[in-house]
């Protein structure tokens, strides 16, 4: 975890016009990329934030196009915490029925597999922005580590409010993403979760979001609509929902919405 949080400074520490290489318009592929804030055109305000993409498509790949500074603690991280992320949803679908993880489970829970190293600087209106605005992610789970500068906060549900992450040395925190919450027909519900800006202090975080393939369709499992439960989500196709979870700016759930089946 160390290694990887060295990795994550090492990167952003680089100068400009090395980490510009790995811009939208810059990057050799699609897979690696370097940028600010959430969806800068959707966005009215900008999140006070940088980050680096790293999309796992295979070891030749990465080993190819992920930028130096940290690429190895990068790829040893991802390895690990994609081991973890098998053992978690195994323990997880074994609630749902799920008796074991086979190949075209494995596939459709975690299939695609991306890191994030989130770099929020030191912002000089704190009050006026936000690091991360509230949101739950598309993910089956999200693997999080977070440096000691604090900031991140989540909402279980509406009593509870907002209850700050404090960083706990040597822990990881594991959230569940939208994905699962329709894949378990809303058993498991994902966590919305946002993040502030600092005055004084930069922060990163490494997000590991384990997710389904951009073409596989989703849906409550038929382990749990096999005892005659109603779906209450629709199957979709997993790019069309990642689809509309970047066409608007950061907003709680509201992307659910677009899989609920509606009572009519
Ligand atoms: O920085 C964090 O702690 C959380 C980042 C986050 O929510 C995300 O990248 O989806
Ligand atoms: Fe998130």
């Amino acid at each position: 975890m160390e290694n990887v949080k060295d990795a994550t400074y090492r990167f952003f520490e680089l100068a400009a016009e090395e980490k510009v290489k790995y811009s939208k318009e810059n990057s050799a592929t699609k897979h690696v990329r370097y940028g600010s804030s959430f969806s800068l055109d959707a966005e009215k305000a900008s999140e006070w934030k940088d980050y680096l993409s790293l999309f796992y498509v295979s070891e030749d790949e990465a080993l190819a196009t992920w930028p130096h500074a940290c690429r190895d603690e990068a790829f040893e991280y991802m390895k690990k915490t994609k081991a973890l992320a098998k053992q978690v949803l195994n323990v997880l679908t074994k609630k749902l029925n799920v008796n074991e993880i086979d190949k075209t489970k494995e596939t459709l829970l975690m299939g695609s597999i991306k890191m994030n190293f989130n770099y929020y600087p030191i912002c000089p209106s704190p009050d006026l922005t936000v690091g991360v605005g509230r949101h739950s992610d598309f993910s089956t789970l999200t693997i999080l580590l977070q440096d000691k500068t604090g900031g991140l906060y989540i909402r279980p549900d509406n009593r509870h409010g907002w209850i700050h992450v404090s960083p706990i040395h040597g822990a990881l925190m594991i959230n569940i993403g939208d994905a699962l919450q329709i894949m378990s027909n809303g058993r498991y519900k994902s966590i919305e979760h946002r993040v502030t800006a600092h005055g004084s202090k930069n922060r990163i975080s490494v997000p590991v979001f384990v997710n389904p393939r951009l073409s596989d369709v989703i849906g409550p499992l038929p382990q749990i609509l096999a005892s005659g439960e109603k779906a209450k989500y629709k199957n979709v196709l997993y790019s069309d929902y990642v689809k509309h979870f970047y066409w608007k700016p950061h907003d709680g759930k509201l992307t659910l919405q677009y899989a609920k089946i509606t009572p009519n």
